[in-house]
């Protein structure tokens, strides 16, 4: 069996974070572990409070994982501040995953901050290097590669800025883009372009956190990182396409459509 790690924020409603991650690599067949690096008190509507567990916590959290069940792949997610950042910096390049899926959470669907904004320096030197796979969203591109985004062409200026970071592959998501869902995905010499129906839904709480958990499954099972992004984009698409208009805000996808649905 393979074993995939993500190293994130706890969404206590279940929609996003470590609890999306946990579900997505459910589905996809692997065994699935966690390291949180955030308590965040959030549902389908808004952001109540963050508390970040201690860098000696993260990292003891980390080694616990790493020295007895060496995950295949790894995914993280949100990192709030500098601290947290170096503390998960440390220990991938102390254990050296094959794979390292990095979504570099920056706001909630809603709008509130889950990265300190004073942290995009130390996301950029400590964390974005490391990364076989980066999956910026339009926004979170944006304020990596310094640059606006307003169509497809400036998608790919971005992935080719983020790139030259040090990154090994980048994927800018299309989901805060007008018509289909379009993904721009670079790897230092073409770009791929992954494009499926825009479903019209409100209820796409935890599409990020699904997509980069889905990456790093497809990449643990043995994909290519082609392979293993048009695999994951297929998987979000049906999780919304079936989602739950459950919560007062934007409900979550469905990971687990072929057994229950929101009439159940
Ligand atoms: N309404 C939608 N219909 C189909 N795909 C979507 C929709 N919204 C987002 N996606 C897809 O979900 C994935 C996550 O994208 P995005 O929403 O941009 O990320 P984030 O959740 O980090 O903001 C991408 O593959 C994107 O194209
Ligand atoms: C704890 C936690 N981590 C990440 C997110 C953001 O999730 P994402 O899938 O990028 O998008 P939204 O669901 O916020 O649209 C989160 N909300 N909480």
């Amino acid at each position: 069996m393979k074993k995939v790690l993500t190293i994130a924020g706890s969404d206590c409603s279940g929609g996003a974070g470590i609890q999306a991650d946990l579900k997505t690599m459910s589905a996809h067949g692997v065994f699935a572990m966690s390291v949180i690096v955030s308590v965040v008190a959030e549902n389908t509507a808004r952001v109540i409070s963050i508390e970040d567990i201690s860098p000696k916590v993260i990292e003891d959290q980390m080694d616990a994982v790493f020295e007895d069940i060496f995950p295949d792949a790894v995914k993280v997610g949100m990192l709030s501040t500098p601290p947290c950042m170096q503390a998960v910096a440390r220990k991938l390049r102390q254990y050296q995953p094959k794979h390292l899926v990095i979504d570099p959470v920056m706001y909630a669907k809603n709008g509130a901050p889950l990265m300190n904004p004073d942290a995009v320096g130390a996301l950029i030197e400590y964390i974005l290097p490391l990364a076989t796979v980066l999956t910026p969203n339009i926004p979170e591109a944006e304020c990596i590669a310094k640059m606006e985004i307003h169509s497809v062409s400036d998608m790919e200026e971005a992935a080719r800025r983020i790139h030259a970071m040090g990154c090994k592959n980048v994927l800018v998501k299309g989901g805060h883009a007008v018509g289909n869902a379009l993904d721009v995905l670079y790897d230092g010499q073409s770009f791929h372009h992954f494009e499926n129906e825009r479903i019209d839904t409100k209820n796409t709480h935890g599409t990020g956190c699904t997509l980069s958990s889905a990456i790093a499954s497809n990449l643990a099972l043995g994909h290519d990182v082609v392979k293993a992004v048009g695999l994951a984009k297929d998987y979000v698409t049906e999780g919304i396409r079936h989602s739950l208009a459950i919560g007062k805000g934007c409900g979550p996808l469905n990971h687990f459509h072929a057994f229950f649905s929101e009439e159940d």
